[in-house]
């Protein structure tokens, strides 16, 4: 699949702050991918110059094909922001706002279809300051995608929604994604990357510290993944001994070992049961989540 963003070895500095520090990845045309990471990693800047509202330093970048700090009139037409939610009117109505953005491009948009998509017609003639968080999310959905634009930027989507306007964003993210829009997201949720992103790479100091989709960065990280199993009877040091085990835990009868190949470790903790004589009992595979690996990997936060 070709690619929708091209970024090579991009750097940013504020003055003596280097806030983007040698960043490089792609974008698949179609996907949903998501950059995490502490405050001040460099996720809004590295945004923002995709998008072509800030200048870079070094490095090549390419967005659609096109260089967004020289071609960003014809880049805008093609491309959606998703703006906060500050940014709007508070006396506004929902079609007012979605007819304004709309003139805002040359190709004009279509109120009505995106009433419809996002399923905006029973708020249609209200104020904006009258809307929940989670409706004033769904109408900033609408309005940066109005145009009908082939990528969308969205910062931090469902940041302040209760969790059921959360998963309503996420199905109209999805139907984005199914109707062959790429996406590219920020969040604070690692539930959200998890559950919504194809891809996640996780920003850290201005740098990208790592990239994979959800499942293969849990899976192949070190030592998050766990062997759990219930006994009385096992030698926590003959545990810790085995080849490739990072931790063991004990609370109670519940032993957890840590570790990055669950397949190998787990034949020998049976090896070693049975010489032993330990009883164990429901012996299972638990899988770390993205959490667990943000707090891993970013744990010191801004690079000082
Ligand atoms: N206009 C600016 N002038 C000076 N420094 C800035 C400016 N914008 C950002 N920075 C600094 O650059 C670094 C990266 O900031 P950036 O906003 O890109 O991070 P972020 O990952 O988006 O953080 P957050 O999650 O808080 O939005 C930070 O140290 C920030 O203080």
């Amino acid at each position: 699949m070709a690619d929708a963003i091209v970024v090579e070895d991009l750097h940013k500095f504020y003055k003596e702050k280097h806030a983007v520090c040698g960043v490089s990845f792609r974008v698949a045309k179609g996907e949903i991918f998501g950059i995490v990471g502490p405050n001040g990693a460099g996720k809004t800047t590295t945004l923002e110059i995709l998008e072509g509202l800030r200048r870079r330093d070094r490095g090549s970048v390419k967005v659609l094909g096109l260089d967004p700090q020289k071609q960003a009139r014809t880049l805008r037409e093609r491309i959606g922001i998703q703006f906060q939610s500050t940014s709007i009117q508070e006396r506004l109505k929902v079609r007012e706002a979605l007819t304004l953005f709309s003139s805002l491009y040359k190709k004009q948009g279509n109120v009505d279809r995106a009433i419809e998509s996002f399923d905006l017609k029973k708020v249609e003639n209200t104020y904006f300051k009258d809307l929940s968080g989670g409706w004033k999310q769904r109408l900033m959905l609408a309005l940066a995608t109005i145009h009908d634009p082939e990528l969308i930027f969205l910062d931090e989507p469902s940041t302040g929604l209760d969790p059921n306007a959360r998963r309503e964003i996420w199905a109209l993210i999805k139907q984005l994604r199914d109707a062959s829009k790429t996406i590219v997201i920020t969040t604070h949720y690692m539930e959200e990357a998890e559950k919504l992103c194809d891809r996640v790479a996780m920003f850290k100091g201005g740098e990208v510290a790592a990239l994979d989709t959800p499942k293969r960065l849990i899976a192949t990280s070190m030592g998050m993944n766990y062997l759990s199993f219930l006994s009385s009877t096992v030698d926590r040091t003959k545990l810790r001994a085995i080849h490739g085990v990072s931790r063991v835990e004990c609370e109670g009868e519940t032993v957890k070992v840590y570790c990055a190949d669950l397949q190998a470790v787990s034949l020998q903790v049976f090896q070693l049961a049975q010489e032993q004589k330990w009883k164990i009992d429901a012996f299972c595979f638990e899988m770390g989540s993205l959490d667990d690996l943000f707090v891993q990997l970013i744990g010191g936060g801004e690079k000082a």
